[in-house]
C-alpha cells in the first residue's frame, strides 16, 4: 500500500501532524504498536496519569481512589485520540510494531511476522523514549523493581518506597508518594538535587521535602539489589537500604530499538538518539525524527512544537526550526511546583550579563495566604541594562500557571519593568510579578 506519509508512533507530535496533513487530503499511515498508546506516552503512561494522582492525592483522596480516576482518565483520553484519527477519512492507523525495510519502505510486523509493507515518499519517526535500566546486579531478578509506567500500575500502595534517581520523574513520584502516607528513601548518584537550578530554589526545594519527611542520600552509586521476602533491598557504597518496593528513575532513552534504522540511511547520535538538523530532518533526505526520539529536552510541548517544524517544511516556508521557537518553560510538579524559564543568574553571568536578580519569598505574596501555604521563593533574572527578562526560576504553588506569562514575556520583548507595572487580578500569584520584576 502506498501513501503520502507513513508516521511511526502515535506521540503528540505524530498524531498532530497526521490530523493535520490528513486534513489537508493527504494520505496518511500511522503505526502504533500498542492500542493502549492510542495518544502516546503523555496521555497513557506520562504526564496526565502522573499529574491525575498528584492532583487527586493533593485532595487527599487516597490511593486506591486516585488509581480509579486516573484509570478513567487515560481510558477516556485514550478512546478519544483514536477516534479522533479514525474519524480522518485520510488516516490509516495500523495497530502493529514498525520496521524499515528501507528509506521509503516500512514493515508492519505481527508476532515477528511481516504481515504488511507500506510505501511513502516521506516517513516519520516518533517512536519516543523508554526507561533507562542501570546496569546494577539483580535488577532484571528482583521484584517488586518498577520503572514510572510500572509503578502507576500497583494494585496496592507501597508502606516504604526506595527512588533510584533524583530527576524529574523521581522528583514527582516523590512528592506524590510523600502526600500519600509512603516513607520514601531516594538514592542518587548526584550530590543534590535539581543541582542545574538556581541555588537557593534547590535548597529551598530540599529543605521542604526532608522537612516532609523524606531521606536523601546522595552522591551514592548502588551496587546489588535483591529481595529479601518480599521487600527490596539496595546495597550501595553508602549503606544498605530495604523498602516494600523500588521505583527506577534515572532517565529515558531514545527508543530506536527493533526499528530497522540499519536498513536506512538514518544514523544516531553517541546517546542512541536518532540525528537531526534543525529542521528535524534526519540524515536520510526524506526521514523526519521529532519528539524524545531525537533527544534533547523530553516535553511533550517540545514533541508539539516538532510537529510544526516538520508541518512548516512539508506545507510551508521552512522557517520554523528548533533555533527559533523561543524560550521552553517547565514545570516539576512537586508539591509545591517549581517552574523555570530562561538562564539563572549564575549563568546569565557567565554569559557576560550585568545582571539584575528580583527574588520573592511566597510568604510575601498575598495570595498564600488563601492558599494556607507559604512554602517557596520566586526569583527573577533580568539583564541591567537593557531591562530584558533573561530567566524567572518560581517555586510556589500556581508557578506552573504563571510561568507561562514570562517565557510570552521573554520571546515578545516585554520588559521587567512592563511586567513590574502590568495590572493583574488579585489574590493570585500572578501579581506577585509588580514586586519580583522591581529590580
Ligand atoms: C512519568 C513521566 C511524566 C512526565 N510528565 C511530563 C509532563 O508533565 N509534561 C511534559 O511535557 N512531559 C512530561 N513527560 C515527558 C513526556 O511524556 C514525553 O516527552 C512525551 O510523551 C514524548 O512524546 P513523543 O511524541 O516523543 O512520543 P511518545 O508519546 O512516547 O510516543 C511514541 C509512540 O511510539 C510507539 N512506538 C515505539 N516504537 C514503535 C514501533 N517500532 N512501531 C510502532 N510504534 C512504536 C510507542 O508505543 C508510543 O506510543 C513525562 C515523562 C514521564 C516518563
Ligand atoms: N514535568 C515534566 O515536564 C516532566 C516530568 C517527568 C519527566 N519529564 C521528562 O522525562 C525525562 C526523564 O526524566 P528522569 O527523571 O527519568 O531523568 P533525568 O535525566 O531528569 O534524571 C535522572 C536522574 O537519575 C540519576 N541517576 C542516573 N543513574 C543513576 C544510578 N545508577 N543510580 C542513582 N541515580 C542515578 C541522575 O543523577 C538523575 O538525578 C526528563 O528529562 C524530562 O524531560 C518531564
Amino acid at each position: 500500500m502506498n501513501y503520502d506519509i507513513i508516521i511511526i508512533g502515535f506521540g503528540k507530535g505524530g498524531k498532530t501532524l497526521a490530523g493535520a496533513l490528513g486534513e489537508d487530503g493527504q494520505k496518511v499511515a500511522l503505526i502504533e504498536k500498542s492500542p493502549k498508546m492510542y495518544g502516546g506516552s503523555c496521555i497513557n503512561t506520562a504526564c496526565i496519569p502522573s499529574k491525575t494522582l498528584i492532583e487527586e492525592a493533593g485532595r487527599g483522596r487516597n490511593f486506591r481512589e486516585a488509581m480509579s480516576r486516573k484509570t478513567n482518565v487515560v481510558n477516556d483520553l485514550n478512546e478519544k485520540n483514536r477516534k479522533k484519527l479514525e474519524d480522518n477519512e485520510n488516516v490509516d492507523i495500523y495497530t502493529n510494531t514498525a520496521r524499515f525495510k528501507d528509506n521509503k519502505t516500512v514493515e508492519i510486523v505481527e508476532n515477528d511476522q511481516v504481515i504488511d509493507e507500506l510505501t511513502a515518499e516521506k516517513v516519520v519517526i516518533n517512536t519516543g523514549a523508554k526507561s533507562n535500566i542501570p546496569d546494577i546486579e539483580g535488577i532484571d531478578t528482583t521484584n517488586n523493581i518498577f520503572d514510572s509506567e510500572g509503578i502507576m500500575e500497583l494494585d496496592d500502595q507501597p508502606d516504604s518506597l526506595i527512588v533510584l534517581g533524583a530527576g524529574y520523574v523521581a522528583l514527582e513520584f516523590i512528592s506524590l508518594f510523600t502526600t500519600l502516607g509512603t516513607k520514601m528513601t531516594v538514592i542518587d548518584r548526584s550530590p543534590h538535587v535539581l543541582i542545574k537550578e538556581d541555588k537557593d530554589i534547590g535548597t529551598a526545594v530540599y529543605e521542604d521535602m526532608v522537612g516532609a519527611g523524606i531521606e536523601f542520600v546522595s552522591d551514592t552509586e548502588t551496587s546489588k539489589v535483591y529481595n529479601d521476602g518480599e521487600s527490596v533491598v539496595a546495597e550501595t557504597d553508602n549503606g544498605t537500604f530495604k523498602a516494600d518496593a523500588m521505583l527506577i528513575a534515572t532517565g529515558r532513552n531514545p527508543n530506536t530499538e527493533g526499528l530497522g534504522l540499519e536498513n536506512t540511511d538514518v544514523e544516531l547520535d553517541e546517546d542512541g538518539a536518532v540525528k537531526v538538523d534543525e529542521h528535524l530532518r534526519t540524515t536520510a533526505d526524506n526521514i523526519f525524527a521529532l519528539g524524545d526520539v531525537k533527544g534533547g529536552m523530553q516535553f511533550t510541548y517540545i514533541s508539539h512544537d516538532d510537529f510544526r517544524i516538520v508541518y512548516d517544511q512539508l506545507k510551508g516556508d521552512g522557517g520554523r526550526t528548533t533555533e527559533n521557537r523561543g524560550a521552553v518553560p517547565y514545570t516539576v510538579y512537586i508539591d509545591p511546583p517549581f517552574s523555570r524559564v530562561g538562564m539563572t543568574a549564575s549563568q546569565a553571568k557567565k554569559k557576560g550579563h550585568e545582571v539584575a536578580e528580583g527574588k520573592l519569598p511566597v510568604k510575601e505574596i498575598p495570595r498564600h495566604k488563601v492558599d494556607d501555604d507559604e512554602r517557596g521563593v520566586f526569583k527573577a533574572v533580568v539583564d541591567k541594562e537593557t531591562d530584558k527578562i533573561l530567566g524567572a526560576s518560581l517555586y510556589g504553588r500556581h508557578s506552573e500557571e504563571i510561568i507561562n506569562i514570562v517565557k510570552l514575556a521573554i520571546d515578545h520583548d516585554i520588559t521587567a519593568t512592563a511586567l513590574k507595572n502590568n495590572i493583574y487580578t488579585h489574590p493570585t500569584m500572578a501579581e506577585s510579578f509588580n514586586n519580583l520584576f522591581d529590580v
